[in-house]
């Protein structure tokens, strides 16, 4: 599937087309049609490996366009398959990657790009990284100031390190004594975060007690990408957001056992003025009543012995004392290294291997159908399955395919 396009040339860069490409000494390209479009990944290899680019060219216009690119980037690789998805989303395969990174979705009309192409106004594609199996949905925790959120999201870490990652939010309020930039928030001013809002970099952000509050996808992402589920710490507005955005969470509402209670432990905690003190209680009524109503969250829970509302949670996180779910994401068993090409049939991708390594080699099936997620986030639901292809032919498998190469 390829097609003749003019010559790209963005900001001295220049490349010619699709069609002209030798792929041994430019480097791993691939172009895939999606419509009237023509998405062209990766370039001239450096030396270093190809970073993946993108560069769109459309039919309809003649013209070349680099897009805006949301979502965490792949790491450099050595080469790349590319196959299109529903009409979507193109699935790069990555040669020389770690098992858990070979896996990439392009997306390039899933419902967030046309989401973001109308509020960005301008050409959008997103990178979401493929995971084995269903994963773990994002953990979504809110609730009014000073009721021990923090503190049970500090258990649940020191308990499982390797099951959950924090959510670093960016935040425009003063860093408290202990709080350490790049690990309790990302500190940062008013005019830098309204521009990484406006260029479509956040998946919610909200003005919280006087201060400008946000989740990155990129805060995401990286928990996401490390194996982890992330945990979110963000107030009714900020969960509000993200329950009407594509990013599928489960959320819980912390509750105090009485307002007292909570005023108690504000002022216990010394980390606000009097006046910072009395706008989180007067927010606390609100967040409360919009909390415990609106049918927002999936949990509510009453932070009274803290010991107790830490055992109620890990049960609604499905946690027992011996288990640590990490690693249910890796890719273990698919060889990323020696593979050629990819071929899509009813929603099955066959890798296929070069000539000489066939017979030492399985083949794997990446079965699709069941995606679910995406970006912002990763993409679940993929299922990875080794055939033995003596036994199988591939028309047997896939039909009569159609193949797009490296
Ligand atoms: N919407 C939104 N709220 C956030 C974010 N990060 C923190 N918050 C919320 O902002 C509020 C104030 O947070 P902070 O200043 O750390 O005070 P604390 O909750 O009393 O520790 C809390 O309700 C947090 O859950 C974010 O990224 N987005
Ligand atoms: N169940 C509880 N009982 C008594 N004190 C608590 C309880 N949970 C948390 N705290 C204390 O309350 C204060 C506020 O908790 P924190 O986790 O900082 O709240 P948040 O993150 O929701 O603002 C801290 O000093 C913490 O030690």
């Amino acid at each position: 599937m390829r097609e003749e396009a003019p010559e790209f040339s963005h900001d001295g860069f220049h490349c010619v087309s699709p069609i002209e490409l030798d792929s041994k000494s430019l480097g791993c390209q691939t172009t895939t049609i999606v419509g009237e479009k023509i998405f062209v990944v990766g370039g001239p290899d450096d030396g270093e490996g190809s970073c993946l680019s993108v560069r769109v060219f459309d039919k309809s216009t003649g013209k070349w366009s680099v897009p805006t690119i949301l979502g965490t980037k792949p790491l450099p690789c050595k080469g790349h398959s590319a196959v299109l998805l529903n009409n979507d989303r193109i699935l790069i395969l990555k040669q020389d990657a770690l098992p858990d990174d070979c896996t990439w979705f392009l997306e390039v009309d899933s419902p967030f790009v046309r989401d973001q192409k109308k509020i960005l106004e301008t050409e959008v594609v997103a990178w979401s990284k493929g995971v084995k199996g269903d994963g773990l949905k994002p953990v979504v925790i809110s609730g009014p100031s000073g009721v021990g959120k923090g503190t049970l999201i500090s258990k649940l870490m020191n308990e499982f390190p390797h099951t959950f990652g924090f959510s670093v939010s960016h935040t425009t309020r003063a860093p408290r004594k202990k709080e350490k930039h790049g690990v309790h928030y990302h500190f940062t001013d008013q005019i830098t975060m309204e521009k990484d809002i406006r260029e479509g970099k956040f998946l919610e952000s909200a003005q919280v007690h006087g201060n400008l509050y946000g989740t990155s996808i990129e805060a995401v992402e990286a928990v996401t990408d490390s194996g982890k589920r992330c945990i979110l710490d963000i107030d009714v507005q900020g969960a509000r957001s993200v329950k009407a955005s594509l990013l599928d969470v489960m959320s819980i509402f912390i509750c105090p056992p009485s307002y007292e209670d909570l005023e108690k432990r504000l002022r216990a905690r010394g980390t606000e003025t009097e006046e910072q003190v009395q706008k989180r209680l007067r927010n606390a009524t609100a967040e409360l009543e919009q909390g415990k109503s609106s049918g927002l969250f999936d949990h509510i829970l009453v932070n009274d012995d803290l010991e107790t509302c830490y055992q109620n949670l890990k049960t609604i996180l499905g946690l027992n004392e011996s288990s640590d779910a990490s690693n249910q994401t890796s890719m273990e068993g698919v060889e990323c290294s020696t593979f050629q090409s990819l071929t899509e049939k009813n929603q099955k991708v066959l890798i296929h291997y070069n000539s000489n390594s066939l017979e030492s080699k399985t083949l794997f099936v990446l079965d699709v159908s069941s995606l679910k997620g995406g970006a912002p986030g990763r993409t679940r639901g993929l299922s990875v399955y080794a055939i033995n292809p003596f036994t199988y032919s591939t028309k047997g498998i896939l039909g009569n395919n159609k193949e797009i190469n490296c």
